[in-house]
């Protein structure tokens, strides 16, 4: 199972910060959404620059002009984007259509989804690589949040899938024992007081 550092801050020079700390431990270095809403597409190419051997994903979190708004972060230097599962299958379609021009990737983000295994099926048969099982920053913060829905819906697909959801050094084991292609971890690294350390221990945590 692969680590993806989920850096979910505002400025380029701390997502480059956050990437060099975490770089040495994780696989994928993911521009959050608020990340990429405040400092634009130029951090994408700068992370990028920085570390050419990681995958970089941009959570784009498209929700309509699937083929133009993945274009541009693949122009920028993304190698995997994020569609968002609620969105129309055309504008899955078209940033499907976007991801074989430039040789990359379509990740759909089901957050927000009821029956995430249905559409996981639908939207990789549209052509995304993978999809995320998801719950965000607000669902996490309600009462009786846990992340065992979505592991659930992941096994329950039959599709490769990622986990990202509040994932943690004591709940990584879980998600990789659903079959997960992708551990996504956000606070529980971004939030440690030694951002490498945290990173080492997720990755240490993995079997
Ligand atoms: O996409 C996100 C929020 O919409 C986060 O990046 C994702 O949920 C991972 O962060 P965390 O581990 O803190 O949940």
């Amino acid at each position: 199972m692969k680590l993806q550092f989920a850096m979910d801050t505002l400025t380029t020079e701390a997502a480059l910060e956050l990437a060099a700390a975490a770089a040495p431990h994780v696989d994928i270095l993911e521009l959050g959404t608020p990340l990429i809403k405040s400092a634009g597409l130029s951090a994408i190419t700068a992370v990028k620059a920085a570390h050419p051997d990681k995958v970089v994903f941009a959570d784009l979190k498209t929700m309509d002009a699937g083929e133009l708004e993945a274009d541009i972060a693949f122009t920028a230097g993304a190698d995997l984007v994020t569609v968002l599962g609620v969105a129309g299958d055309s504008t899955i379609a078209g940033a499907v259509k976007a991801a074989r021009k430039h040789g990359k990737g379509i990740v759909v983000d089901l957050i927000g989804v009821r029956d995430k295994a249905a559409r996981a099926q639908e939207v990789v048969a549209l052509g995304a690589e993978f999809v995320e099982m998801h719950a965000g920053l607000d669902e996490q913060a309600e009462e009786g949040y846990s992340l065992d829905a979505l592991l659930d819906a992941g096994k329950t697909s039959g599709v490769p899938f990622s986990v990202a959801g509040g994932v943690s050094v004591t709940s990584i084991a879980a998600v990789q024992d659903s079959g997960a292609l992708v551990a996504v971890a956000g606070g529980a690294i971004y939030g440690a007081p030694d951002v490498s350390a945290a990173a080492a221990a997720l990755k240490a945590a993995i079997r």
